[in-house]
C-alpha cells in the first residue's frame, strides 16, 4: 500500500476508525479521507454512490457501523441489523463499483454461535445458534463477512474480513446504558472512587467470561492484515486470554482504587458465556498482541477517557 495511496476510514471518529488513523498517520500514510456520519450518512445509497464516484479511493477501512453493548444490542435490535445491513451493503456495493484495491471489512466476534467450542475457530461459524441479546446485529455483521467472500467470488474483489473480540481504549463508549462492559466498569469504579460511593453495582452474575484487547493493538493488526493477508475466510483477531466479568471488576476496583462493596444484579442478562477466540491463524499471519490487559487498563485509567466522554456519533446520542 503506497505511502500516497488514496485511504478511506469509514468511522474515522469512533474508538476504532480513530485507533486506525492513529496507526495509518504513524505508518506514513499520508492520503486520508475521512466523513463524519453528518457529513455522509453511510446509509444513504445516493450519497455514498456519490461520494465513491467523486473520491474513488483506493483502499476502504470499514470501522462504522451502529455498536454497543448487551443492553443497547438487545433494546435497539432493528437499528442494530438495518443500520448495519444498509452501511456495509452501501460501502461494499460502491468498493466494488468504483474497483478498490483492498476493503477491510470489521465484524466482530458475536457472529459465533452462543455455545460454540472454546477457543473459537473461524470455521466454527453458523454451526449452532446465535446468543439471543446481540442475534439481529451479529446477523448483520455475517450478512457482512459473506458479502465480503461474494464479491471477491463473483468480482474478484479483495475484500478481507477480520473478527475482534471485545476492545477497549482512548475513545470509547463510555454511556452507561449503551457501552460494553470494560468501559463501563471504567466509568462506574472511577466515578465511585472518585465521589466516595460505597458500592457498585454490576450486571449479570459475574461468571461469564471475556477477551480484551486494547484497540491500538487491533489497529495495528487491521494494518498488518490489510498489508499481508488476501485471503477469503474471515482472521480473529484478539489476544488468546481471558477472565470472569467478575475478575474484569475486581482488577478494575484494584486500579481505580475502589474499596466498597461490589454489588451483582441478577436481573441483568449475561449473554454469551464464552467467547474466547482462536488466534492460531492470526498467529500463522505474523502477528501478535502487544499490549497486556493490566498495562491497558492503567493507561485508560491514567487518562480517565470516560470524563471527555461525549457521545462521539451525534446518532449514538439519539440513541
Ligand atoms: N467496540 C468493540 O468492542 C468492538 C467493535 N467491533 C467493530 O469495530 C467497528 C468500530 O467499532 P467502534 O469503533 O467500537 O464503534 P464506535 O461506536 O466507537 O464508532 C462507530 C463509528 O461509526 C460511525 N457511524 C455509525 N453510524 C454511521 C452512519 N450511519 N453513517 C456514517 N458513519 C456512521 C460513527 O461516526 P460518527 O462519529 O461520525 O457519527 C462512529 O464514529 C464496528 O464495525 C464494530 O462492529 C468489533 C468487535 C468489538
Ligand atoms: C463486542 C461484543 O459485545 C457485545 O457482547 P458482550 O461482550 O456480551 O457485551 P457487553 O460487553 O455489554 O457485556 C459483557 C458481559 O458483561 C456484563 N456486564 C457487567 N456489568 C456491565 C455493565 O455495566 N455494562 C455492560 N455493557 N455489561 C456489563 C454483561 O452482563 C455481560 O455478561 C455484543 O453485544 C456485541 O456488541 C459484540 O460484538
Amino acid at each position: 500500500m503506497n505511502k500516497h495511496a488514496k485511504i478511506y476510514v469509514a468511522g474515522h471518529r469512533g474508538m476504532v476508525g480513530a485507533a486506525l488513523v492513529r496507526r495509518l498517520r504513524r505508518a506514513g500514510y499520508d492520503n486520508l479521507i475521512t466523513r463524519t456520519s453528518a457529513e455522509l450518512d453511510l446509509r444513504d445509497q445516493a450519497a455514498v454512490e456519490e461520494f465513491f464516484a467523486q473520491e474513488k479511493p483506493e483502499y476502504v477501512f470499514l470501522a462504522a457501523a451502529k455498536v454497543g453493548g448487551i443492553h443497547a444490542n438487545n433494546t435497539y435490535r432493528a437499528d442494530f441489523l438495518y443500520d448495519n445491513l444498509m452501511i456495509q451493503s452501501n460501502v461494499l456495493r460502491q468498493s466494488q463499483v468504483q474497483g478498490v484495491r483492498k476493503l477491510l471489512f470489521l465484524g466482530s466476534s458475536c457472529i459465533y454461535p452462543k455455545l460454540a467450542p472454546q477457543p473459537i475457530r473461524e470455521e466454527y461459524l453458523l454451526t449452532g445458534a446465535l446468543e439471543p441479546t446481540n442475534e439481529p446485529y451479529a446477523i448483520a455483521k455475517i450478512a457482512g463477512l459473506k458479502l465480503c467472500e461474494a464479491y471477491r467470488a463473483q468480482y474478484g474483489c479483495n475484500f478481507i474480513s477480520v473478527m475482534p473480540t471485545n476492545l477497549y481504549g482512548p475513545g470509547d463508549n463510555y454511556d452507561l446504558a449503551n457501552s460494553h462492559v470494560l468501559p463501563a466498569m471504567l466509568r462506574k469504579f472511577g466515578e465511585a472512587t472518585e465521589q466516595g460511593s460505597p458500592r457498585v453495582t454490576i450486571w449479570g452474575t459475574g461468571t461469564p467470561r471475556r477477551e480484551f484487547l486494547h484497540v491500538d493493538d487491533l489497529a495495528d493488526a487491521c494494518l498488518h492484515l490489510m498489508l499481508h493477508y488476501d485471503g477469503a475466510p474471515p482472521v480473529n483477531i484478539g489476544t488468546g486470554q481471558d477472565l470472569t466479568i467478575q475478575e474484569l471488576a475486581e482488577l478494575i476496583a484494584e486500579l481505580t482504587g475502589f474499596m466498597g462493596e461490589i454489588i451483582y444484579d441478577f436481573s441483568r442478562p449475561d449473554g454469551t458465556p464464552r467467547k474466547l477466540l482462536d488466534v492460531s491463524r492470526l498467529h500463522e499471519l505474523g502477528w501478535h498482541h502487544q499490549i497486556e490487559l493490566t498495562e491497558g487498563l492503567q493507561a485508560v485509567i491514567a487518562s480517565a477517557d470516560w470524563r471527555a466522554a461525549v457521545p462521539h456519533s451525534p446518532l449514538q446520542a439519539l440513541a
